[in-house]
């Protein structure tokens, strides 16, 4: 099976390459150019081929790549990961989190009774499902927390955003801004998809001092390190029941 890995920037798609790079390091390829520019890194692990794309940042330029790497190539997953906004105290700076639900958190309508998602107001889906047992065998075998990650259009940077959030999506592990994008791209490919962060920073007010960008990146590889595994054995089912449903 092949897997397109869509994150935001160039740093996370290093990341999360160190972690699905056998050991000893073989030589690594040169990054490949898609149509629009994007940089892509290929890594080939038995029994899995990664793609993994450095797409912009939010879920409007990661739909956009994501679209664009799905019509050129034949996956069977497509994983969001990068860093992202912990909800506290569940998620602290430095821990993973694997999605269990991808969730648009700020696309609807603001009324006087307050936020309305899109799906309620009859356009589209607000919430993309990973397949259930895939993202349980990745988080349980990355160490990470699973819990819904929320997609936003902005950055939380205050006490009082955080908190209407985490009363929405009382159970949310962590935000970030690509996930929901990355979904809508794989699911009009009909592909199932999954979303992995890194812990950078608490969702909250704005406190830049207080970033662990270096901490999360580390916790992306790893995280990959470990999910691997688990994606090869998901690719072999996967190709599993696609022979059988290509049978006569
Ligand atoms: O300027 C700020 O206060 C600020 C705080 C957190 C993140 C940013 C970014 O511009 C990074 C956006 C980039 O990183 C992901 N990310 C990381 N932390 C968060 C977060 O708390 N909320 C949402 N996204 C976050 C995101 O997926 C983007 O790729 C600025």
């Amino acid at each position: 099976m092949r897997a397109l890995i869509v994150t935001a920037v160039a740093a996370e798609a290093d990341s999360v390459a160190a972690g699905l790079t056998p050991h000893p390091d073989p030589a690594v390829p040169e990054p490949r150019t898609l149509p629009g520019g994007y940089a892509v890194l290929r890594r080939d692990l038995p029994g899995l081929a990664a793609d993994v794309l450095a797409g912009g940042v939010g879920p409007a330029a990661a739909a956009a790549a994501t679209a664009t790497a799905l019509a050129l190539g034949d996956y069977g997953l497509v994983v969001s990961a990068g860093i992202g906004g912990g909800f506290q105290p569940a998620a602290p700076p430095g821990s993973l989190v694997v999605a269990d639900a991808i969730v648009a958190a700020d696309l609807g309508a603001d009324t006087a009774d307050g936020f309305v998602p899109v799906q309620e107001l009859g356009f589209g889906r607000s919430v993309h499902l990973p397949p259930a047992e895939l993202a349980a065998h990745a988080g349980e075998a990355a160490g990470a927390l699973l819990a819904p990650v929320l997609t936003v259009s902005t950055v939380t940077g205050t006490a009082e955003r955080a908190a209407a959030l985490a009363a929405r999506h009382p159970s949310a592990g962590a935000e970030a801004m690509e996930g929901f994008g990355v979904a809508e791209a794989a699911a009009a490919h009909g592909l199932p998809v999954l979303e992995v962060r890194g812990i950078s920073n608490a969702v909250g007010p704005r406190d830049r001092d207080a970033w662990r960008i270096g901490d999360a990146l580390a916790a992306l590889t790893a995280g990959f390190r470990a999910l691997g595994p688990v994606l090869v054995h998901w690719g072999e089912q996967h190709e599993h029941r696609r022979e059988h449903r290509s049978r006569p």
